[in-house]
């Protein structure tokens, strides 16, 4: 079994509005994003094609986030509530016969990131 990733990145402003402290005023982030699959090689010897993994990403994903303001997209966009988010964008175009969504990872800054799988 095989674990496959690209790294993307996008920038967005949010405010917190459940939250007390500095956050809770309008700030932005260069958010990094990672997409994990899991699956195994097809006769291309290819899990996912990287080009075709950019494609979706972008479509499903970048689009509509960078130079967005997330409170519009996502209630309280914390990084948990921006990775669940992105799952359900990307879940259904990225399940294929030999391989399937794993991992989400988005940083928020350079030092802290959260990991979603799912459910
Ligand atoms: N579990 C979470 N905690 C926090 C989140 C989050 O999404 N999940 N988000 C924030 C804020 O959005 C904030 O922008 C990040 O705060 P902070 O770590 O203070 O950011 P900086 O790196 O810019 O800190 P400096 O020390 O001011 O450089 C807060 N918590
Ligand atoms: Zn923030």
């Amino acid at each position: 079994m095989y674990l496959i990733s690209r790294d993307f990145k996008f920038d967005a402003a949010h405010k917190l509005e459940k939250y007390h402290g500095k956050c809770e005023a309008l700030h932005g982030h260069t958010y990094k994003l990672r997409v994990t699959l899991i699956g195994i090689p097809n006769e291309e010897g290819m899990v996912v094609d990287f080009v075709q993994l950019k494609t979706i990403v972008q479509e499903k994903v970048l689009k509509v986030l960078d130079h967005s303001y997330l409170n519009e997209i996502i209630p309280q966009p914390t990084a948990e509530n921006i990775a669940k988010w992105i799952w359900q964008m990307l879940e259904e175009s990225l399940t294929f016969s030999n391989c399937k969504l794993y991992e989400v990872i988005v940083w928020e800054t350079e030092d802290c990131f959260v990991t979603y799988r799912g459910g």
